[in-house]
């Protein structure tokens, strides 16, 4: 406990009831966290099986568990829970889930597979109605309003039809025995609502909760927490509703609000020292978020010297900004000798990453990304998931036909199209059709035997992938697929190889994973859904040296020693779509977690033109910068003094020259 402030300590310590720690950025909030977990366990012995930590995203729960980790080195044994929501979720209806009709080995449908489902639904191929359809039926579930209540809740055109669609898309998931994200929350709650003694053991379970970024719960999490706490209500939450950046998707400040409603023994602590950036950082962030309407009074300092000021660089276009900043970055890493780790460059939209990308790779500079396309959302590793989650359920009817047409084994649309007919009839899934009798007489022996086939290969490999190590049964159902050859006959020899490649590091990543946890094939497949990156690390066990990109929502909770913020201006940020008062907040919001990411110093741009549709549209400033207070920014660039920006450019990238063939740099202002 000896780098914790008072009442820091005190948050630690406190056990007599449910405790709020309400802060700003960088003021250590995750720590009281990490920090109480290990206090539970050393120093009040609370088993570690029963205490569970939420994060908001998986990236965070993995950086919890390597702290707590690091804080119990000495102790062998069950760990505590460290996961999200989702996660979480997922967990407990692996056990629970047949109170609720559905078998153990159920699908986890991710936001594609779901967009696919919706669109079907839907009957159209607007992809625009479909996402608002999808979007508005996810609302309606984060929001516990059932199919019911939404048609009577609906309001114009789009909600009326995503409320006739909500009802077929409930019944079609379970019908495939399949669970989509919202469910992993939704479905434990109506477990718990409906069944108060699994309520009541899951409370005696899990004894004390801590949950971090409070302030983007949604109403299902936070009735989920209630839940769970039930009426001893042990737990620390820690937010900041200066960082509530979620509400797009469900996520509600009102469950900060209500907080001290519903727990009238709440018991609130504040955070003021922030230990993360430097003065002049965190007067810019004040003075920012200083424009939105006040929740709650908060102060934030922190006595890690004045810093540098913070640049703001005015590019050309967006092609200028994506060479500027990687130039910049060079010259900075070079001058200041520190590591590509140290640097993340932060933008609103993940189109925006493109062009800086692009520049990245011709600099040879090493870069990861997060918030994107998801690895596992590549075509050819959902093919490769097709078949596991048929092995795990036999009722997903997606992933039958995903895995049946591909690759092609002489199934044709017309023999699936007869299947579908027949197991509608029949209330049954395709799978469980495709061996029936009242199937075989309605298609030739042609058309029946490569199914059959399908069928049996399928049924042989189920066993094993339930009983034996991943790692094997993989790699004999790669080979006895031919996926391989399949690429390469279908594919250009560049792409065939790239997606080849991806699939052998996917199936790499899984028998790593099956012999760390002692997993069977159909064990992992659950798990796959939630996992939006692997974990890059290289041969040595040590973290990649490289830069990361990141969306701004992406970065939240994370820290940066030098941070490059991109496209601040109208229209990006804040969004063009974002800029009604109440949207407007949670744009300025999501500024200020940007540039609170920024320990040592923090590097602004904005384009003067961007090109649309082949036509050149002229870019304002976002409104946010003027909102810093312009005393600590140091602009460069642009119309008046693009000369000067040049040479300025010019002249460090004239010294590293220089430097570089003296054979190094000089002394640096240290990272
Ligand atoms: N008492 C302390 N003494 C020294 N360093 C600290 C202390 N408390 C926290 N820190 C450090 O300050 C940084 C910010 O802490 P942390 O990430 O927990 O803040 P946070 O409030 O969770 O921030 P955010 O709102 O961005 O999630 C971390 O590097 C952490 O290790
Ligand atoms: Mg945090």
């Amino acid at each position: 406990m000896a780098e914790l402030n008072p009442p820091q300590r005190e948050a630690i310590r406190y056990l007599d009831g449910p405790l709020l720690v309400l802060a700003g950025a960088g003021s250590g909030k995750t720590r009281v966290i990490t920090q109480k977990i290990a206090y539970l366990i050393e120093d009040c012995d609370f088993p570690p099986a029963s205490i569970a930590a939420i994060t908001f995203t998986n990236k965070a729960a993995r950086e919890m568990e390597e702290r707590v980790g690091s804080l119990l080195t000495h102790r062998s044994g069950p760990s505590p829970l460290i996961s999200t929501f989702h996660s979480l979720g997922m967990r407990l209806l692996r056990q629970e889930c047949r109170a609720l009709g559905y078998k153990p080995g159920f699908s986890i449908l991710d936001a594609t597979d779901c967009f696919g489902l919706v669109g079907e639904l839907t009957k159209t191929v607007d992809k625009k109605v479909v996402r608002a359809v999808q979007s508005q039926i996810s609302s309606w579930k984060n929001a516990l309003v059932s199919p019911d209540a939404a048609v009577s809740v609906a309001q114009g055109e789009t909600e009326a039809l995503a409320a006739r669609v909500y009802r077929d898309y409930e019944a079609t998931l379970k019908a495939y025995q399949a669970m989509d994200f919202d469910d992993l929350i939704g479905l434990p709650v109506r477990l718990f609502e409906e069944h108060p003694d699994v309520c009541e053991r899951w409370q005696n379970k899990l004894r004390y909760l801590l949950v971090d970024e409070y302030q983007d719960t949604n109403a299902c999490q936070y009735r989920l927490l209630k839940l769970l706490t039930g009426p001893r209500a042990m737990f620390t939450a820690v937010g900041d509703d200066d960082q509530a950046i979620y509400g797009w998707r469900g996520a509600d400040i009102e469950n900060l609000r209500g907080l001290p409603r519903d727990f009238p023994k709440l018991k609130v602590i504040k955070l003021e020292q922030n230990y993360r950036s430097t003065v002049r950082i965190l007067k810019a962030a004040n003075t920012l978020i200083a424009h939105n309407e006040k929740l709650f009074d908060k102060t934030l300092w922190s006595d890690l010297g004045i810093g540098d000021p913070i640049t703001v660089t005015v590019c050309k276009d967006n092609e200028h900004e994506g060479e500027s900043v990687v130039m910049r970055l060079q010259a900075h890493k070079f001058e200041n000798r520190t590591r590509f780790a140290d640097y993340a460059i932060l933008y609103r939209s993940n189109h925006q990453a493109r062009t800086i990308e692009q520049y990245l790779r011709d600099a040879r500079i090493p870069y990861l990304i997060s918030g994107g396309q998801s690895f596992f959302d590549k075509a050819e590793i959902k093919d490769i998931t097709s078949y596991l989650r048929l092995l795990a359920n036999s009722d997903d009817d997606p992933a039958f036909i995903r895995a049946v047409t591909t690759p092609k084994r002489g199934v044709g649309t017309s023999t699936l199209e007869v299947l579908g007919r027949y197991a509608g009839e029949r209330h049954i899934s395709l799978f469980a059709a495709l061996f029936e009798e009242g199937f075989a007489q309605r298609v030739g022996a042609r058309q029946l035997e490569p199914l059959l086939e399908f069928g049996e290969f399928m049924n042989r490999l189920e066993w094993r992938a339930k009983k034996e190590p991943a790692g094997p049964v993989l790699a004999d159902l790669l080979a006895a697929i031919g996926y391989e050859r399949w690429l390469f006959d279908h594919e250009e020899a560049r792409a065939a190889e790239s997606k080849w490649a991806n699939v052998q590091e996917f199936a790499a990543w899984l028998t790593k994973k099956g012999d760390e946890d002692g997993k069977t094939l159909v064990e992992l497949t659950q798990t796959i859904a939630l996992i939006n990156m692997l974990e890059k690390k290289n041969a040595d066990g040590g973290e990649i040296d490289a830069v990361q990109l990141s969306t701004l929502h992406a970065s939240k909770g994370l820290e940066y020693k030098h941070v490059f913020l991109v496209g601040v201006e109208e229209g990006i940020l804040p969004h063009r779509e974002s800029t009604a008062p109440d949207k407007l907040e949670e744009e300025r919001r999501l500024m200020y977690v940007g540039i609170t990411r920024a320990q040592r110093s923090l590097h602004l741009s904005y384009c003067e033109r961007r090109k649309q549709a082949k036509e050149w549209i002229p870019c304002e400033p976002s409104r946010f910068i003027e909102e810093m207070g312009k005393e600590d920014l140091r602009i460069s660039g642009g119309k008046q003094s693009a000369p000067p920006e040049k040479q300025e450019v010019k002249k460090r990238f004239g010294n590293l020259k220089a430097m570089l063939a003296g054979g190094g740099p000089g002394p640096g202002s240290g990272s």
